[in-house]
C-alpha cells in the first residue's frame, strides 16, 4: 500500500491518520502539502484527513477544495485510484465535486464530539471488505457540519446503486431517526462515488484502531483497504 495523506492549512488529524495507516498496513504514508500539483509516484491510496482546513471559513472544506493538489486527486480518481476522505476530508470531496451532495450544519447547530454506531451496509467494496454486511461498529465523530444533504434524485440514485456504505444507527443496528444525531439524510454517514473508488465519511475510524483507544472497530476499514491493494499489486 502506497498511501498519500493530504495536508491543508488548519487540518489537524493528519498525524492520527498517518499513524493508523502505518500501524495497519505496515507502510509509512507520504504526507503531501496542498500546494503540490502531483501525487507521489506509485500512490495507490489518497487520504484526505479531518480537521479545520482554512478555519472552516466560507463552508467547511470549500477553500481546500480549490487547492492545486485537488486537480491531481481528480485525475487520480478519474483513473480509478482509491480516495478516502474522513470528516473534513468528506466535506472537501463534496465541495470539490468528487462526491455528490453537501454537509450542512448539524441539525441542533452544535459541534458533536462522541462515539456513535455505524451500520456497515455492504462488505463487497474495498472500503468495507474488512467487515460483514450489517455489522455494527463504534467510532468517534467530532464535527459541526456533518448533516449530509442532497436532492431527492441524488439520494434515490445513491440508495439504488448501493452507494451508502455507512449509516448511523443504534448499538444493535437500528437506523431510526432517534440515532441520527446530526440530521443526515437517510442517516448517511458515508457514501462512495459512482465508480465506487472514492469514499467520504464523517466519523473517524482512524481513532479506534488500538486497545489503548478503548475500541478497535475502525481497524477493519484500513485492514480491508490494505488487503485490497496488496491483492491488486
Ligand atoms: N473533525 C473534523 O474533521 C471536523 C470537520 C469540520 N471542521 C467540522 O466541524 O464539521
Amino acid at each position: 500500500m502506497k498511501s498519500a495523506v493530504l495536508v491543508f492549512p488548519g487540518i489537524n488529524r493528519e498525524r492520527d491518520m498517518a499513524r493508523t495507516l502505518k500501524l495497519v498496513s505496515g507502510h509509512e504514508p507520504k504526507m503531501v502539502w496542498h500546494g503540490n500539483t502531483e501525487l507521489p509516484k506509485g500512490t495507490d491510496l489518497v487520504v484526505i484527513p479531518g480537521g479545520f482546513s482554512y478555519g472552516d471559513y466560507l463552508r467547511c472544506g470549500a477553500i481546500a477544495a480549490r487547492s492545486p493538489v485537488m486537480d491531481a486527486v481528480r485525475a487520480f480518481a478519474a483513473k480509478g485510484g482509491l480516495v478516502l476522505g474522513v470528516c473534513n476530508g468528506f466535506q472537501i470531496l463534496c465541495e470539490s465535486g468528487l462526491l455528490p451532495g453537501i454537509l450542512m450544519r448539524n441539525a441542533r447547530l452544535q459541534f458533536v464530539c462522541r462515539d456513535v454506531h455505524l451500520r456497515v451496509e455492504r462488505s463487497d467494496t474495498p472500503f468495507t471488505r474488512g467487515y460483514n454486511a450489517g455489522q455494527v461498529i463504534r467510532v468517534p465523530v467530532a464535527h459541526g457540519e456533518g448533516n449530509y444533504a442532497a436532492d431527492a434524485e441524488t439520494l434515490k440514485r445513491l440508495e439504488g446503486d448501493g452507494r451508502v456504505l455507512y449509516r448511523y444507527c443504534s448499538a444493535d443496528g437500528d437506523v431510526g431517526d432517534l440515532h441520527n444525531f446530526n440530521g443526515a439524510a437517510a442517516s448517511i454517514a458515508g457514501i462512495v462515488s459512482e465508480k465506487g473508488n472514492v469514499l467520504g465519511m464523517m466519523p473517524h475510524p482512524e481513532n479506534h484502531v488500538e486497545e489503548v483507544m478503548g475500541c478497535t472497530d475502525g481497524r477493519g476499514l484500513f485492514a480491508g483497504l490494505a488487503a485490497h491493494l496488496e491483492k491488486a499489486a
